[in-house]
This record gives C-alpha cells, sequence and structure tokens, in this order.
C-alpha cells in the first residue's frame, strides 16, 4: 500500500523536552516521528540511543485501538545496526532502518528487524549506487535514499538523487519511498515528482511557522504524484 507519509525529524527539535516536540507534530498531523540514531563512528555525530527513544515512548505511548499511530521511524546511522535490533525494538521502535554500507549480510539483518517485530528498512548514502537495494526490494518494508550525507540535519538537498527514487519507483511501484535530507517547500516537488512517499522533513517542519501548513503541503505535492500515476492506495 503506498501513500504519502510525512515524518518529522526530530533532530531539528528542542531535545531538551522531546515528548513535547513529538506531540507537537503529531497534533500538527505528521504521520511518522523520525528518530537519527548516530553512534560517532558511521557518521562523525552523536545523537540519541535506545534510552532516550524509550523515555519518549512513554511521552507518546502505542495505542492499542489505533496501531500504527505515533509510529517511531528510526534511522539507525551506526556501525553494526545488528547489536541494536532488539534494545530499540524494546525501546518502542516500529521501524529499523539500517544502512547498507554498514552490514554484511543485509537478508539476515532484515529477519532479525522482523523476528524483533518491527518493519525492516534499508537506506543508502549519496555514494552508493540504488542497484544493491534490487536484491532486497522483496523483503524490505520501506527503502530510504539519502538525499543529504548522513551526519547532520540542516544540510542541501541532493537534486541529483532523484534517478535513484525514479529507478526505485518504477521498479517497485508498492514499495515505500522514503528521501531524507533537505526536503522543504523548494525541493518536495523534485521528490514527489521522482516517486518518494515518505518524506523525511526535520528543519521545515519543526522551525516552521505553522507546522500543519508545512505537513500538509508536504503531503499534498506526493498526493497529487501518487494519484496522477494511479499509485494511490486506500
Ligand atoms: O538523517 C538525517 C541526517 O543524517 C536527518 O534525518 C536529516 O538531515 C533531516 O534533517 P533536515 O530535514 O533538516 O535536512
Ligand atoms: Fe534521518
Amino acid at each position: 500500500m503506498v501513500k504519502a507519509i510525512i515524518a518529522p525529524s526530530i533532530l531539528a527539535g528542542d531535545f531538551s523536552k522531546l515528548g513535547a516536540e513529538a506531540k507537537r507534530v503529531f497534533d500538527a498531523e505528521a504521520d511518522w516521528i523520525h528518530l537519527d540514531v548516530m553512534d560517532g563512528h558511521f557518521v562523525p555525530n552523536i545523537t540519541m540511543g535506545p534510552p532516550i527513544i524509550a523515555s519518549l515512548r512513554k511521552s507518546v505511548p502505542r495505542d492499542s485501538n489505533a496501531p500504527g499511530k505515533f509510529f517511531f521511524d528510526c534511522h539507525m546511522m551506526v556501525s553494526r545496526p545488528e547489536q541494536w535490533v532488539e534494545p530499540i525494538a524494546k525501546a518502542g521502535g516500529d521501524q529499523y532502518t539500517f544502512h547498507y554500507e554498514a552490514t554484511d549480510d543485509p537478508l539476515k539483518l532484515i529477519k532479525l528487524i522482523r523476528d524483533n517485530g518491527m518493519r525492516a528498512a534499508c537506506a543508502i548514502k549519496p555514494g552508493t549506487p540504488v542497484e544493491v537495494l534490487y536484491p532486497l526490494a522483496q523483503y524490505l518494508d520501506m527503502a530510504l535514499v539519502m538525499t543529504v550525507e548522513p551526519g547532520f540535519g540542516g544540510q542541501k538537498f541532493m537534486a541529483d538523487m532523484m534517478p535513484k527514487v525514479d529507478a526505485l519507483r518504477r521498479k517497485y511501484p508498492q514499495l515505500d519511498i522514503q528521501v531524507d535530507g533537505g526536503l522543504g517547500p523548494s525541493t518536495i516537488l523534485a521528490a514527489a515528482n521522482a516517486g518518494a512517499n515518505v518524506i523525511v522533513a526535520g528543519t521545515s517542519v519543526f522551525k516552521a511557522a505553522n507546522a500543519e501548513e508545512m505537513i500538509q503541503l508536504l503531503r499534498s505535492h506526493v498526493t497529487s504524484f501518487l494519484r496522477d500515476n494511479n499509485l494511490l492506495t486506500n
């Protein structure tokens, strides 16, 4: 099932009040919250890990009457991603996105993620060719095409990554395809028209004067593309 999913990255939020920041964007109708886990090794920055995610989960508990509400999308910019699957699942993660570049056995890792009750996703850095995802796609819930070098928020969107998104969308019409880095009003059209349906937006949503309007604007471009191409399901 493909639909527009807007996932604000809390990396651009106020870390002194993460619970309130998550609630703020969910109130503004964010579909997911994107949690950037960085280990200072795979990328040159350190952000958060399982203890912080577990605290955040207490602020926005799962709702047994509404499965999928308050969805935690965990972008794991870590070396040895295998070691964090169980801790992230226990902390309340709903999806685990590992980096292709960080593992020797992506299929085994996908199975481990699924066995821990999470959706499995694979990310590629800007220098990694999209073809590496083809043997994995049938086992993945989502593919993430990075549109910045991972490590920091607030960077410039790399439009030259869009052929990767376009190639994935043509080959896999039903796959969730995420873009991450530099998404906002001036770049959403390029991403949506290439076929991305899951939009990570940190700076543009968290620093917006009106987060709800920003989320709606991002969603409207994705929905238009999906509808025009008969890809929308619901
Ligand atoms: O994975 C990331 C960086 O590695 C972040 O998710 C990304 O940078 C989002 O922030 P922004 O929308 O401000 O670019
Ligand atoms: Fe991210």
